[in-house]
């Protein structure tokens, strides 16, 4: 049982928040195939970045992952952490000489190993249950109001013109999808025996299945949305990335999603948080 685990386990360091974070987005890279997304070997439906612009943004941004997870166990204000985020996308901007590789997992993934921290400073291990409400109790008031303010971004006004929920909306509302969708998924997939590879990848379709991916709504409308998440769909149902042709079919959507100029970048960030939090543990 997790909670048993969980109450006996000591409380994670920020340092060791922060590698989590930092792995976990190499996870995520490194699953492959991944339909639209950047792997280490494909570009997906990016002319702009590779396996490379990605590492250069991961080692750009090892150290932020402990500073904001410092900040939480320090119980500081959403201006802080805010703050510490601009100032981290700016070195990652640097580092990709200007490409968006991680804004999204600069904020979600920040969002929680400051509310990680929050909990460790407390003697407390990251739960789901904690994390949401240290996410609510803490920042919620402010990402509440940063939810209801236009956005700057092509995924967040796609969002605000079709009804959609934003990045901002999702941590407003601690990360629904993630807690709620994406970590038990990545559970049961293990439960089931799965290889994190397979694991990892069923995670990933169930997210894209019922995630506001606001990156497909920018590159493709809502129909490139509604197309993507019924293919999510139609993987789970078809029996996910453990069926014998699981990983052929993946591979296969990979090629209408490039044909479409489609990529699931929300639903990516969101299969990160998870594998950052079974890193914890
Ligand atoms: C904090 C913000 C980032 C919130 O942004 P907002 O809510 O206004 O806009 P969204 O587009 O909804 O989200 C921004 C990024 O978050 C990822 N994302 C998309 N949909 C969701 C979702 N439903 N839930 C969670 N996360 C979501 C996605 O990021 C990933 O994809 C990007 C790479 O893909 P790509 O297609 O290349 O993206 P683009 O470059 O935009 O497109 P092209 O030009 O290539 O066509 C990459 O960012 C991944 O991480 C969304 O892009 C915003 O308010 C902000 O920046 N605030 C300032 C910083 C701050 O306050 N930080 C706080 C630290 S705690
Ligand atoms: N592997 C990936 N490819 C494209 N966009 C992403 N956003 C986050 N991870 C990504």
């Amino acid at each position: 049982m997790r909670t048993s685990r969980a109450l006996a386990s000591p409380a994670p360091s920020p340092q060791e928040i922060g590698r989590a974070a930092t792995l976990a987005l190499h996870d995520e890279l490194a699953l492959s195939p991944k339909p639209g997304l950047v792997t280490l070997t494909d570009r997906g439906s990016h002319a702009d970045m590779d396996a490379h612009t990605f590492m250069r943004s991961l080692f750009a941004l090892r150290s932020y992952f402990v500073r904001i997870a410092e900040l939480g166990a320090a119980q500081a204000p959403f201006e802080a952490l805010e703050a510490c985020g601009i100032a981290a996308e700016a070195r990652m901007l640097a580092a990709t000489q200007g490409i968006n590789t991680h804004r999204g997992a600069i904020f979600m993934l920040g969002l929680l190993c400051a509310s990680a921290g929050s909990l460790a400073a407390r003697g407390l291990r990251p739960t789901v249950d904690g994390l949401r409400h240290t996410l609510t109790q803490r920042w919620g008031e402010a990402l509440a109001r940063r939810a209801l303010r236009p956005s700057a971004l092509p995924g967040g006004q796609a969002a605000s013109r079709l009804g959609l929920r934003s990045a901002s909306a999702e941590a407003a509302l601690a990360f629904p999808t993630l807690f709620e969708t994406a970590v038990p998924a990545l559970r049961a997939a293990r439960s089931r025996g799965l290889a994190s590879g397979p694991a990892r990848l069923d995670t990933l379709f169930a997210t894209m299945a019922v995630l506001d991916d606001c990156n497909l709504a920018h590159r493709g409308g809502l129909a490139g949305l509604r197309f993507a998440q019924g293919c999510a769909r139609d993987f789970i149902a078809a029996g996910g990335a453990g069926r014998p042709d699981g990983l052929a079919a993946a591979a296969a959507l990979g090629a209408e999603f490039v044909a479409r100029n489609l990529s699931p970048g929300g639903a990516a960030d969101t299969l990160a948080a998870a594998c950052w939090l079974d890193r914890l543990g």
